[in-house]
């Protein structure tokens, strides 16, 4: 038995040292015995590596469950005193504003000029990955520099907008979280649902049942004109053409908003925003990764529509935007239910935020290489199919008439403005990157 189990000890570990038998002299069998050795021991050491790694992944998603289960990022008085003294007003009928999206583009702008006037401004934003998240928390610092708290949190977190809404009686929302993007939505479409519907809805809800129930002023899109020829495009132009997943959610939050304005009195105003560029931009856009390449000397994509015709875009600066936005905030009446209840018709307003001259993507171009001095490589392509519309173009009327709304900074300024804090933000001119940047012009000009 002793023998049996030693000869198969043998077998299992022949080539551990001291264990190879002087009495297995034959060449070929000391050669067969050696390959099967390495090879059953390479065997065992897979399973080793493959118990290892398993208990490793089991233990990480341990880890990430209760995480997202015991630790909640929200919570507790010292936060609640935070986003009660951010959401103070400090004027005399200020408002009590809470701005979701707060981390975004629009929304940081938004928030800062809300405060700076002595409005309570309490930010909300899940800091999700689609761009990189370290702009986002650049911008909750900024934001912290002018007294707005960001809270971490999901729009579709439900119990987490009845606790802020229980808190602090908000006079507004601003809702400006969502999933931006035309072309990604071909990528991941159902992050524009989970946001762009269910995270608005989850909104809604909250916001009616509270009381008082706030007004909402949220960001539409002008991309809900799709594939709308008639231009400029207005506020009465049908809307049921949408070229993509991400124009369908704007425009069924629309319907969406609507529903709500008729069944619970919510006071509603969509904003259509036109192609917003500037400082503290979204690295996504074309204008932002245009410059990134540009100064990086790779080259950059510019898609031409069919028939060779320019692609153009009514590109509208943030500085205008922000204005068209506080408007409508101070024209917005008040909602006219409490507690889920309607007790009487509610304001629901559409209006197109643009600039109202639209520009084409070569002109664009163009002028970010005036500001950055420098040639771009370019890779002149027929879009794709992939959700983009050949032009944009805003009639803003109703805007003006309504709001006083007038948008008063051209491409050429606004970008200037965009391209000077793109260098100072990412460095150039000051360290390594500022000379690369200068042998750069110096190679290129
Ligand atoms: O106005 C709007 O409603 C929309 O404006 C932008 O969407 P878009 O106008 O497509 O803005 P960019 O992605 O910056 O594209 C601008 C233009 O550059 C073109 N482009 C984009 C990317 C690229 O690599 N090359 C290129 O030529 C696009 O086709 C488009 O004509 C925003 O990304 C949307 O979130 C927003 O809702």
């Amino acid at each position: 038995m002793e023998k049996k189990m030693r000869d198969l000890e043998d077998e299992l570990f022949p080539s551990t040292p001291g264990k190879v038998k002087i009495e297995r002299a034959h060449a070929m069998n000391r050669q067969f015995h050696r390959c099967f050795a390495s090879t059953s021991t390479m065997f065992l050491w897979a399973l080793f590596l493959i118990a290892l790694t398993a208990s490793y992944l089991s233990f990480q998603s341990f880890v990430d469950t209760s995480s997202k289960y015991f630790t909640a990022s929200w919570g507790g008085l010292h936060w609640e005193r935070q986003v009660r003294a951010s959401a103070i007003p400090r004027r005399p009928n200020g408002f009590s504003v809470l701005v979701t999206g707060a981390a975004g583009f629009v929304g940081s702008h938004v928030s800062i000029a809300l405060r700076k006037r002595g409005d309570g401004v309490l930010g909300l934003d899940n800091f999700n990955s689609y761009y990189d998240p370290s702009l986002k928390k650049a911008r909750k610092t900024l934001l912290a520099s002018h007294g707005v708290f960001v809270v971490e949190g999901d729009v579709n977190d439900a119990r987490l907008l009845a606790k802020l809404l229980d808190i602090v009686p908000f006079s507004h929302v601003m809702h400006l979280a969502a999933q931006a993007g035309v072309r990604y939505a071909i990528e991941n479409p159902n992050s524009y649902v989970h946001s762009n519907i269910a995270g608005l809805v989850t909104l809604l809800e909250a916001c009616k049942a509270a009381d008082p129930q706030p007004a909402i002023v949220w960001a539409s899109s002008s991309s809900v004109y799709g594939l709308n020829e008639k231009v400029p495009f207005s506020e009465s132009d049908t809307t049921d053409r949408p070229a993509s997943l991400y124009a369908a959610t704007k425009k069924a939050g629309e319907e969406i908003t609507h529903t709500y304005n008729h069944i619970y009195g919510l006071s509603i105003t969509g904003l259509r925003f036109f192609t917003v560029y500037g400082p503290w931009g979204r690295p996504d856009m074309a204008y932002f990764s245009f410059t990134r390449n540009i100064l990086q000397g790779k080259p950059i994509t510019v898609y031409r529509g069919k028939d060779r015709v320019d692609l153009a875009r009514d590109f509208t600066f943030i500085d205008d935007i922000v204005k068209g936005c506080v408007a409508s905030l101070d024209t917005a009446e008040k909602s006219t239910g409490s507690g889920g209840k309607k007790r009487g018709p509610a304001q629901y307003r559409i209006y197109n935020l643009g600039n109202t001259s639209p520009v084409t993507v070569p002109t664009l171009v163009a002028i970010l290489e005036r500001h950055l001095k420098v040639k771009a490589k370019k890779n002149i392509i027929e879009m794709p199919g992939n959700g983009d519309v050949p032009f944009t173009h805003a009639n803003i009327s109703l805007a003006r008439r309504e709001l006083g709304y007038k948008p008063s900074t051209n491409l050429e300024a606004g970008l200037k403005k965009f391209v000077k804090w793109y260098l100072s933000y990412y460095g150039y001119g000051r360290t390594n990157a500022g000379k690369n940047l200068f042998a750069f012009r110096v190679a290129m000009l």
